[in-house]
């Protein structure tokens, strides 16, 4: 994954047409100086292939503004209002796609400004060996900028607006983008909230505007042992970005001679998408067939590795209902396809690229505790993914052999070499004691922030140490019972089942949900976690996972 972050100064910044109450969590914050060596710091462990800053002077005389674009190492951000606007663009780059390096920020001809951290899975229509942020940065610098027409297509010009590029996007992202011409930053996040990007708005006491993928451990801020112990102290300095697409026009037109930026924040135009984070379901009360019992066993069928059917498959003697039911199979294809755009694309996969022989390259790994999630998962992956490449099974667990994640990690893996015999799987164990993990633990808590909740940083422990990948593994492929030898794992795509619970109903408050309500309590709930997930979940996972330079991959 890419970090990003951009830092603003000199501009007086209006967010009152906001749509929510955006400096309320800020308003007793404390006055941070946040430098951009922090931020470099913070973002260099998500973009382990590159990193980068530019800076955009803004100037104003007459009324007029003018550009400049320089590299900047130094630091910055206390906003001093008499000089002229300062926009600092930070770029950590993850490269998987693409054959040439990519360096972020990304600048082109007509001097726009591109920091990307996503994927393009569909929607727009690129080439399999192109870099996705190349061709954001081309399709973004053909877009209208004469400022009036925020979405559609621009009546004069013809050309399309920023506002329906991004929604247009099948695929995770969150971005910082400076339209020169207009003198406009755009940024903002997926409709799920799969990419984190936190905010720190400005406020009456403190004009700085920042973004960043993760919030970086000022040294004032650094938890001391006894914190990390005791307890987790409520920091709210950066909050989460509320999904969505935001622009702010720079102006010196009104304004005594200061430069002023408008925050606005713009529907995603893409109709799909709009009904999908309503949540409106065509159906959400069954018929009475589709509740009829069925059988769904998957077949493997032949080792068509690339094909995105599934078998329909015949029941159990004894059983009615002879196949898995049409929507049943409709949700396998999707899962299917989902897992081969994340696991097709990326250029990393031509093993030659790295210099590391194909047999000895393992690309993706998963999250694995052996659970459905991952089980299906793993199967999905086996179906999708050459058979020349092993594949990862990285499992947590605080109490050794004995915690229940570790022994059905160990019953999943039998079962998936049952299933999969030709496929080299690896269960990558790895062994944590909770009072050994001091620093850690406060590592962890800077990364879960603004998430603060005990839950949150035992979660972000667990996908921390998952994606650093340093465990054991088996030294016998054949015998589980000996001995184990030391093992990283180094697969830079991670898939995840995070957002499975949510949808598929998963946590126990969803039984509750339904005792009480019935289907429509249900809905309600299931609702309530998709609208909320960027804020309590994705974010959060984002963080945690992309520390140790690794690409989360959720399924969604
Ligand atoms: N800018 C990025 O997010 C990296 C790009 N998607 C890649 O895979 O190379």
């Amino acid at each position: 994954m890419c970090g990003i972050a951009l830092t603003v100064s000199g501009i007086r910044i209006n967010i009152s047409s906001l749509p929510f109450d955006s400096t309320s969590l800020n308003r007793q914050s404390e006055n941070l100086l946040i430098s951009l060596d922090d931020l470099k710091e913070a973002l260099r462990r998500r973009g382990p292939d590159s990193l980068g800053v530019k800076k955009v002077t803004l100037q104003h005389n007459e009324k007029q503004i003018s550009s400049f674009i320089e590299h900047d190492e130094t630091l910055l951000c206390s906003a001093n209002e008499d000089s002229n606007g300062e926009l600092h663009f930070i770029g950590a780059t993850l490269q998987l796609r693409g054959t040439v390096p990519l360096v972020q920020p990304l600048v082109d001809a007509s001097r726009n400004i591109l920091v990307y951290n996503g994927e393009i899975f569909g929607g727009l229509q690129l080439a399999s060996d192109c870099n996705d942020a190349e061709f954001l940065m081309q399709t973004l610098g053909n877009c209208c900028s004469c400022g009036s027409c925020l979405t559609g297509n621009c009546v004069k010009c013809g050309k399309g607006s920023i506002t329906d590029v991004l929604s247009t996007i099948k695929g995770p992202w969150a971005i910082i983008y400076w339209q020169d011409s207009s003198r406009t930053l755009w940024f903002g996040r997926d409709a799920f909230g799969r990419r984190s990007l936190l905010v720190h708005w400005p406020t009456e006491d403190d004009s700085t505007f920042l973004l960043s993928s993760v919030s970086p451990v000022a040294p004032d801020q650094q938890a001391t042992e006894n914190e990390a112990h005791n307890g987790i102290e409520n920091r709210s300095y950066w909050e989460e970005l509320p999904c969505g697409v935001y622009s702010m026009h720079v102006d010196a037109s009104n304004s005594n001679g200061f430069l002023v930026g408008e925050v606005q924040i713009h529907e995603y135009t893409n109709s799909t998408l709009k009904e999908l984070i309503k949540w409106e379901r065509i159906s959400v009360v069954p018929s009475s067939e589709n509740l009829q019992t069925f059988c769904p066993k998957f077949s493997r069928g032949q080792q068509d590795v690339h094909s995105a059917s599934l078998e329909t498959v015949p029941c159990e003697a004894g059983s009615t209902q002879n196949s898995i039911p049409m929507r049943a199979h409709m949700l396998l294809n999707v899962l299917k396809e989902s897992v081969i755009r994340r696991t097709s694309l990326y250029t990393i996969y031509q093993a030659v690229i790295s210099g590391i022989k194909q047999e000895k390259f393992v690309p993706v790994a998963i999250l694995f505790s052996g659970g459905l999630d991952s089980m299906i998962l793993a199967a999905l992956l086996d179906q999708c993914l050459d058979p020349t490449y092993e594949i990862d099974l990285l499992t947590v667990s605080f109490d050794g052999e004995l915690a229940p994640d570790r022994k059905s990690a160990k019953t999943g893996l039998k079962e998936l070499k049952r299933v999969a015999p030709s496929r080299r799987w690896r269960l990558v164990e790895i062994d944590a004691d909770l009072s050994d993990l001091v620093s850690e633990t406060s590592h962890v808590m800077s990364l879960i922030n603004p998430a603060n909740t005990y839950m949150d940083l035992n979660i972000g422990i667990a996908l921390w140490l998952a994606s650093c990948g340093d465990g054991w593994v088996s030294a016998d492929d054949n015998d589980d019972t000996h001995a184990r030898i030391k093992y990283k794992s180094n697969a830079r795509i991670l898939l995840v089942g995070s957002g499975a619970d949510e949808q598929c109903a998963g946590y126990g408050r969803h039984r509750t949900s339904f005792r009480r309500g019935s289907w429509l309590g249900l809905d309600e709930e299931m609702k309530l976690d998709m609208q909320r997930i960027w804020k309590r979940n994705l974010g959060r996972d984002d963080r945690c996972i992309a520390d140790n330079g690794k690409e989360i991959s959720i399924l969604g």
